[in-house]
This record gives C-alpha cells, structure tokens and sequence, in this order.
C-alpha cells in the first residue's frame, strides 16, 4: 500500500524548495541551458535548476518511489518498490512558463502525486498542486476533493483561502496558440466566448490558470492544425490542473472527455487542455462536436 502521508510531505517540500527556485531565477534569467527536453523545446538555466532542486528533495521523501519531470526523458525509481503498492510517483513540471523569465511575467511549478505507476491516469492523481510565483509565492493544492490557497513564505505554507471554487460569474478567457493555427470549429467558439470574457493571456499556464480560478471562466491551448495534440503535456501540466479546476467545481476537457480520464500512452504525450467554468467547457464539447 502506498504511504499516503507522504502526500502531506510531498505538498510541504514543494512548498520549502518553491524560495530556492524563486531565489535562482534572477541570475539565470537569460541563460538557456543549451539542451532540448525530450519535447523538443529549448529548456534554460532555470528550468534544470529547478528540476534538480525538487528531484532531490522530492526524491528523498519516504514513500515516494518513482519521480519524473518534463525535463527528464524516463522516469527515475527513487526507491525500490511499484507506485501504487509500495509508494507515491510525483510527476512535475519546474518550471511551467519559463520563456516568461526573459520578460519577467509570471512562471510556476505544477505537480501530480499518483498512486500509480507513471505515466498515470488522472483518476490516479491523490492529489495535486502548483506554484505561482508571482508578485507573490502561492500554491494551491487539490486534496480529498477540495481545493486550498497557500501563501508560501520562508518555505512555510499558510492557508490564506479554504474550498475554494471557480466563481458563478465568469470573466476571463485566455486561449494559446496563434490563430490562424486554430482549426475552424475552435475558432467559432473562441469568436463566441471573445464577445462575452475578457481576454486575460500571460504565456504560463499557472498563471492563466489562476486568473480563472480567481475569476471564472476558461483556460484553453487547443488542438492546433499543425498540432492536433496541441502543446502542453498530459502528465506534468494537463491532469493535474485538471484535478484542481475540477476539485474547484469546474471542468476540464481534451475535446471530448475530462482530462482526467484520457488514456496515459506516454510520459511526454500532449494533449490538448481546456479547463475552467462548467458551463464553457461544456458549450466547447459542443462546439467540437459539430
Ligand atoms: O508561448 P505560447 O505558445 O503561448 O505557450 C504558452 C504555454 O506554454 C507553456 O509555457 C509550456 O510550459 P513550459 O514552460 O513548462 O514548457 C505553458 O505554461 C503556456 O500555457
Ligand atoms: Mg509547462
Ligand atoms: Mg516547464
């Protein structure tokens, strides 16, 4: 059986590694790291200093046995022992945004704490959270179906907001991806939804993300027609965003089914992440389905 208070120490350790990650971004602010991760993408000094802060000290974490990161091609065993019957795998994105360090916007960190051996369902996820590092560190954690805000100073957490829900009334909307790239029946929908929210797009997820849990509303980085998959990745981004926006009363889908129920295939796979207020994401499943 797994350990399930390491979920505890899990969310307390991201919580004490997010200052150190925050304090090393200023002197790799344009540095890149001279790689690709195993997506292809350009991964800078920042990105593998905070997948090396938190492989350590998540890696240490009695009942946590197998840890895999966006910036690491397989997963790596921590311990000895299968996820789900000896212990924890954590899946974590660093650094999530992190071309927006050039420009100095918002970035975070995302994590998803399965029991289950990675890559994992999101119906595995017990739990699951990120960093913003904004004008201010927060971290919000979706545990037991409900959904916390932390404040995260000095390493500590304090609870500054307890079930926390998208609003009734929603008012934002951010969609990725160039428009022209958008196939038609998106784009209708996006034509929709421009004429009712207010457009709020910063480049991070975690950041987009937490303007619609603040505010209500709809995230999106859709099916694209150069990339059908869209950008952002199952594992480390899209279920366990999923699991707060849903544990927060809204909804999250890749087109057709909640996030949290497409088949894991692959570490890396992407696909493409709509999540926010019920309702817009059920008038997308329509749109689509046209
Ligand atoms: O630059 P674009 O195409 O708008 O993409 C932005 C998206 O890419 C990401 O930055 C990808 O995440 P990483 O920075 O972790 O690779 C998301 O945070 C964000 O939603
Ligand atoms: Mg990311
Ligand atoms: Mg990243």
């Amino acid at each position: 059986m797994a350990d399930y208070e390491a979920v505890d120490d899990v969310i307390e350790t991201v919580a004490a590694v997010a200052p150190d990650v925050r304090a090393g971004l200023p002197g790799r602010r344009l540095t890149e790291a001279g790689v690709e991760n195993p997506s292809g993408e350009t991964v800078t000094a920042a990105d593998v200093h905070a997948d090396e802060l938190f492989f350590e000290a998540l890696g240490a974490i009695d009942g946590v046995v197998e840890f895999a990161s966006e910036e690491r091609e397989a997963a790596v065993d921590v311990a000895d022992g299968t996820a789900g019957e000896d212990g924890l795998a954590v899946a974590i994105d660093p650094l999530d945004g992190s071309s927006n360090l050039a420009s100095n916007n918002a970035m975070g960190t995302i994590v998803g704490v399965a029991d289950a051996p990675l890559p994992a369902a999101g119906t595995d996820l017990v739990a699951a959270a990120y960093v913003l590092y904004g004008p201010i560190t927060t971290m919000t954690v979706a545990r037991e179906g409900t959904v916390t805000t932390y404040v995260i100073d000095g390493g500590e957490m304090t609870a500054v907001e307890e079930d926390v829900e998208l609003p009734d009334e929603p008012v934002v909307y951010g969609f990725g991806g160039r428009v022209p790239d958008w196939p038609d029946a998106f784009h209708d929908y996006a034509r929709e939804v421009e004429s009712e929210l207010k457009l709020r797009y910063g480049g991070a997820m975690v950041g987009d993300v937490n303007q619609v849990l603040s505010y209500g509303g709809i995230f999106a980085y859709p099916a694209l027609d150069s990339a059908p998959n869209g950008k952002l990745r199952l594992q480390f981004e899209g279920a366990p965003i999923a699991k707060i926006i849903e544990a927060a009363g809204g909804a999250s889908s890749d087109g057709e089914r909640s996030l949290l129920s497409v088949e894991p295939t692959d570490l890396h796979q992407r696909v493409p992440v709509h999540v926010g207020t019920a309702e817009y994401v059920e008038r997308l499943e329509a749109a689509l389905a046209d």
